[in-house]
C-alpha cells in the first residue's frame, strides 16, 4: 500500500489479490483490479466526487430521438485536446485543476498501468438501479484505433458486461432467420452471445485495452435492487 491508498497490481496480472486478466482474443484484453483502492481511501473519494462534481443530466440524440441521458456525467481534459463529442452532445471540458483529487486518482491509475498518459476523465454517476448505461464502444477517432481506457469504481456494485460486436456473417446470418429467435440450446452457437460479466467493486479498477473498442460492445444495465449512488471514472487518452 503507498501513501496514496491504493493497491499495486501483483507483478503477475492474473496472479493474487482477485486480479483478472481477461483474453477476450483477435488482441482485445480486460485486466480487473477489485482491490485497487482501500476502501477507506475509497469512500473519501467517493463523497468528496459525490458533491463537488458540477454533474449534468444532458439531453442526447441517439437514432434520430432525444432522450436524457440516464445518468449524470461530466468531463474534465487537459489543455489544447480535440473536443469530445458523442451521441449529438459536447461536454464542457472542466480542467484538473478545478478538481485536485481527480489528479490524485490519476496519478495512482499512472502508477498502476507503468506507460499509460491519460489526459481526460468522463466522469458517470448512477443515482438508482435506474440509471445504466446502453450497449456501446468507446472507438471514437479521437482515442485512435486502440485506445486503453482505464474504469474506476465507488460506491454501489453495479454489473459490467461485455459483448462481442456481430461479425457482417452473423449479422446475416441473423437476418435471414427473420424474426424468430432461436432456441435456447443453439443460442450459445452465436457469436452474439459471447459475453462477459464483473460486478464492479468499490474501489476497483477495470482497464479494457487492444481492440477491445473496435470488436466487444459494454454496458451497464439496469438493476432494480442497485438502490444507492455509484460513481465510475472513466480515463482515456485523447491522441494530439
Ligand atoms: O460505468 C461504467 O462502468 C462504464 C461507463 C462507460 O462505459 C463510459 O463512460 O463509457
Ligand atoms: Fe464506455
Amino acid at each position: 500500500m503507498s501513501l496514496l491508498g491504493f493497491v499495486r497490481p501483483s507483478p503477475n496480472p492474473s496472479g493474487g489479490g482477485g486480479n483478472r486478466t481477461i483474453d477476450l482474443g483477435n488482441g482485445s484484453e480486460v485486466f480487473y483490479v477489485p482491490r485497487f483502492l482501500s476502501p477507506d481511501r475509497s469512500w473519501e473519494w467517493f463523497h468528496y466526487l459525490d458533491k463537488e462534481i458540477p454533474w449534468t443530466r444532458p439531453l442526447i440524440h441517439v437514432f434520430g430521438r432525444s432522450c436524457v441521458q440516464p445518468r449524470d456525467v461530466c468531463y474534465v481534459a487537459s489543455k489544447g485536446l480535440s473536443d469530445l463529442q458523442y451521441s449529438g452532445y459536447q461536454p464542457h471540458a472542466y480542467s484538473w485543476d478545478d478538481y485536485p483529487v481527480l489528479k490524485d486518482i490519476l496519478e495512482a491509475v499512472h502508477e498502476a498501468l507503468p506507460g499509460s498518459k491519460f489526459n481526460s476523465l468522463l466522469l458517470n454517476r448512477y443515482k438508482t438501479g435506474s440509471d445504466y448505461v446502453s450497449w456501446h464502444s468507446d472507438d471514437e477517432k479521437l482515442y485512435g484505433p486502440a485506445p486503453e481506457i482505464a474504469s474506476v469504481s465507488f460506491g454501489c456494485e453495479r454489473e459490467f458486461l461485455l459483448k462481442k460486436k456481430p461479425t457482417k456473417k452473423s449479422a446475416k446470418m441473423q437476418d435471414a432467420a427473420h424474426s424468430e429467435p432461436p432456441p435456447a440450446s443453439k443460442r450459445h452457437k452465436s457469436s452474439h452471445t459471447e459475453q462477459h460479466a464483473f460486478v464492479l467493486k468499490h474501489g476497483s479498477m477495470l482497464v479494457m485495452r487492444g481492440y477491445t473498442q473496435r470488436d466487444w460492445l459494454h454496458s451497464v444495465p439496469k438493476r432494480s435492487k442497485a438502490n444507492s449512488v455509484r460513481i465510475n471514472l472513466t480515463f482515456r487518452q485523447v491522441m494530439v
